[in-house]
């Protein structure tokens, strides 16, 4: 565990959200000011992450950071890091060298929505259903995109402490006739079927397929937009099911994972996917998995969840950390290089 005096980071921080697709970097140049955001980076558009940081912030502000808190998707081992679904390798000893700073600490992209959901404000998520947040207990972020990143986040010894894992993993199977029915066509994954084979974008879309090979009618829709889309107008019946269907499982996987953390903070909906259907998980079938969960049922009814809609949660999440390190537990061994 680091030191209390080795905590703070010196300002000002660039704070940085890396995705496979976008990066997003504000840099907060004191304890008090709002952060300064820049402009959205296309990550296909820069070869390494230290002339995205150069051209998109550097270049565009006379403010020089002294420290960066960056979370990429990615395991955080050594010295260089790669990133998944992007070519970018963040190297930290050479942003040292490169881009004037003297303090790099890089964390896990869920780790970053777990820190936001310590202090989302009522503005920056919808209630889906009952129940109540009873302050200072363990809470749970899912986060369908991309893929499906899940996080728990422990409140122990007067900190939020941030429990990143590989949750999306966890295996997911059928329980109703008609799933029995779909469940065979559903694409696996060395021969099991993992909830992300379900639920992120291309879980959908092969949610879908599945439906239409159980009905023996031809896909139509390629894309899972397409889907999402068709699926909430109820323009194609598959479409309709395989978003219903989402959401009974998005609804079973956050009930287990609000088991586990015995989450009576809330479970929270983070990832790109839940504000685009909204509409389905405030239907029936979310909240109804969710609480499904015998003999734990009214337990679960008194769990609330959330779906976050603050555009920028995770940078949100890195600036709370930033400036106020002590209030969470994050572990920085092995993932923060000084000069
Ligand atoms: N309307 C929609 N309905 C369902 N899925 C969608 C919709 N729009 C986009 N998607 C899917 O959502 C996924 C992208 O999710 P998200 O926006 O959370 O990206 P991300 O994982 O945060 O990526 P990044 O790496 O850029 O941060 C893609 O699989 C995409 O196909």
């Amino acid at each position: 565990m680091a030191r209390s005096s080795d905590e703070h980071f010196s300002f000002p921080i660039l704070i940085g959200d890396i995705g496979g697709t976008n990066a997003r970097f504000s840099i907060i140049t004191d304890q008090h000011t709002t952060p300064r955001d820049f402009p959205i980076i296309q990550t296909a558009n820069y070869a390494t992450i230290d002339e995205a940081i150069q051209a998109g912030v550097l270049d565009k502000t006379s403010v020089q950071p002294v420290s960066a808190i960056l979370a990429v998707a990615g395991p955080i081992r050594g010295d260089e890091i790669p990133l998944t679904n992007c070519p970018w390798v963040v190297k930290p000893l050479d942003m040292l060298a490169n881009l004037g700073l003297s303090d790099v600490m890089i964390v896990n992209d869920f780790e970053a929505q777990a820190l936001a959901i310590a202090s989302l404000g009522d503005e920056d998520q919808i209630q889906i259903g009952r129940g109540e947040s009873l302050q200072g207990h363990s809470k749970v972020v899912l986060g369908p995109g991309t893929g499906l990143g899940v996080a728990g986040l422990v409140h122990a010894r007067h900190a939020w402490i941030p429990v990143p894992g590989e949750g999306g993993h966890v295996d997911l199977g059928p329980r109703s006739d008609r799933e029995n029915e779909i469940f065979p066509h559903i694409e696996r994954i060395e021969g099991r079927v993992s909830a992300e084979q379900i639920l992120c974008g291309r879980g959908l879309l092969n949610l879908y397929r599945a439906i239409c090979a159980a009905d023996g009618v031809a896909p139509i829709l390629t894309d899972p937009a397409e889907v999402s889309t068709s699926g909430l107008a109820n323009e194609n019946k598959a479409a309709a099911e395989a978003i219903r269907l989402f959401s009974t499982y998005l609804g079973r996987v956050a009930g287990d994972m609000a088991l586990v953390f015995m989450a009576r903070g809330g479970v929270y909906l983070a990832g790109g996917i839940p504000q685009k259907i909204l509409p389905a998980l405030k239907g029936p079938e979310f909240r109804a998995a969710f609480e499904d969960k015998a003999p734990h049922g009214s337990l679960m009814q008194s769990i609330p969840t959330f779906v976050v809609t603050h555009p920028l949660a995770a940078l949100a999440g890195l600036s709370s950390y930033a400036r106020m390190p002590g209030r969470f537990g994050v572990a920085t061994e092995g993932r923060r290089w000084r000069k």
